[in-house]
């Protein structure tokens, strides 16, 4: 057996979301988000679920701080709905939606838990969709104010924040693939949406710069990894294309200031252009002070012409799988990592997404979910191997706290180290949270 001892000074802790967790959809002045509208059409969302109810977190949060703080984690992600801070997306606050996340912060302060805000974690304001949402312009403003609001209004409690979380999944999956709110499915807007998200990431940046609070700032973008089938040029370009569409494609234009020419090449041969305005990529590429990565997930694929936008297709390797349909690959996870770092250098990396879909009920108290441990253990040792070859690693969150709503998959699908029962929502630890808390009080595994 081998000890894997993590770095000393590495944070530890959880990650949610607002939609995902707080219910509570109509209450203190909250206005409606495009998740409210998507997941209230029917055949959107498993079953029609909805946030409505969710897993309660804006009345129990002070219970799920508890679990942290018992949990032993350093710090916690958390996102602020803006339709609780602006219930149009622009105009008056509303106070009492920032009174909420105070109480939250607070907790978690009193706590001992370091507060981590994401932003923008999909619940964009319906009344700013009304207008186009993403695909327009003016969203970009709206975002810069609501923003400059928080980091106001947060001054000296929160000191790390994620600007934009999966912009990928924010833009494409939701307005080409169409599997996530609004549901458009057009591939100019899919590229249209994601500059406009860049764009308010670099002017969130801008304003936390002007305001020169103490703190950091960066972003949350999510990375598959797509190993080529064979030794093949057609095979390596495959998978360089499906790759960089989640990773050159985001990270290009904020390292580099410009956009992957083979993406924008191959999206031309769509009739598809990015609409850049001169000053966009200036304002994009501002530094940020750490990146977050999100991972899930990643496979074996192959050249296909026609099989994807990309030409390209995952060959099934047999990997096993998690109960969504997932392959386990934390093998991608370490490549993924060390590709970060030799294409965009030394920049600060928490990992700030990475868990799996198990779905074990309680049985006599007791939620077994062995394959959660078997999954994590894996990625931490990948996560290990990364750190050991160089990738400055400096968190790591798991994803999630609590089983909640995973978009359109529902309440069906869980990712959570607690189970909830949504009909109760009462919390039982599963023994996912008990190995992570006995991790958490060495830091080291035993592989
Ligand atoms: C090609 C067709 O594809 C259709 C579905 O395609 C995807 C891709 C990716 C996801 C996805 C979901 N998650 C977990 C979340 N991350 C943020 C947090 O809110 C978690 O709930 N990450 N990626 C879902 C669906």
């Amino acid at each position: 057996m081998t000890i894997l001892q993590f770095p000393k000074d590495m944070k530890w802790g959880t990650a949610t979301a607002s939609y995902q967790i707080e219910g509570a959809a109509r209450k203190d002045g909250r206005g409606p988000s495009i998740w409210d509208t998507f997941a209230k059409t029917p055949g959107n969302v498993f079953k029609g679920h909805d946030g409505d109810v969710a897993c309660d977190s804006y009345h129990r949060f002070p219970e799920d701080v508890q679990l942290m703080k018992e949990l032993g984690v350093d710090m916690y992600r958390f996102s602020i709905a803006w339709p609780r801070i602006f219930p149009k997306g622009t105009g008056e606050v509303n106070e009492e939606g920032l009174a909420y996340y105070h109480r939250l912060v607070d907790s978690l302060l009193d706590s001992g838990i370091e507060p981590v805000c994401t932003l923008y974690h999909w619940d964009l304001p319906q009344a700013l969709q009304e207008n186009g949402g993403w695909e327009n312009r003016d969203t970009i403003d709206a975002f810069a104010a609501y923003a400059e609001t928080i980091f106001r209004s947060f001054e000296g409690k929160i000191k790390k924040y994620l600007t934009i979380n999966e912009p990928w999944c924010a833009s494409f999956l939701s307005n080409y693939i169409g599997a996530h709110a609004p549901g458009k499915q057009s591939l100019q807007a899919g590229v249209d949406t994601a500059h406009h998200l860049m764009i308010a990431h670099g002017r969130a940046v801008q304003s936390f710069r002007a305001l020169s609070f103490e703190g950091e700032i960066g972003y949350a973008p999510n990375v598959e990894w797509n190993e080529p089938y064979s030794s093949s040029e057609e095979d390596a370009e495959a998978c360089r294309r499906a790759t960089g569409w989640f990773l050159d494609w985001f990270f290009d234009p904020v390292f580099k200031g410009s956009y992957p020419e083979f993406l924008t090449d191959w999206f031309a041969k769509e009739g598809v252009q990015v609409p850049i305005v001169e000053g966009d990529l200036d304002i994009i590429s501002q530094p940020i002070d750490f990146l977050g990565i999100n991972y899930y997930t990643g496979g074996v694929a192959r050249y296909q012409k026609g099989a994807s936008l990309f030409d390209h297709e995952r060959v099934d390797q047999g990997y096993e799988k998690t109960d969504i349909g997932w392959n386990i690959y934390p093998e991608g996870f370490y490549k993924i990592l060390t590709k970060i770092h030799q294409q965009y250098g030394d920049m600060p990396i928490y990992i700030t997404e990475n868990g799996s879909c198990y779905n074990d009920e309680p049985v006599d108290g007791v939620v077994a979910d062995d394959g959660r441990i078997r999954y994590l253990e894996k990625h931490l040792t990948a996560l290990h191997r990364a750190i050991q070859s160089g990738v400055p690693i400096k968190g790591y969150m798991t994803w999630s706290l609590l089983d909640n709503f995973e978009w359109a998959e529902g309440y069906n699908m869980r990712f959570g180290l607690v189970h909830v029962n949504y009909r109760t929502l009462v919390r039982t630890e599963k023994e996912s949270y008990f190995w992570y808390q006995q991790f958490l009080k060495t830091k080291w595994l035993e592989v």
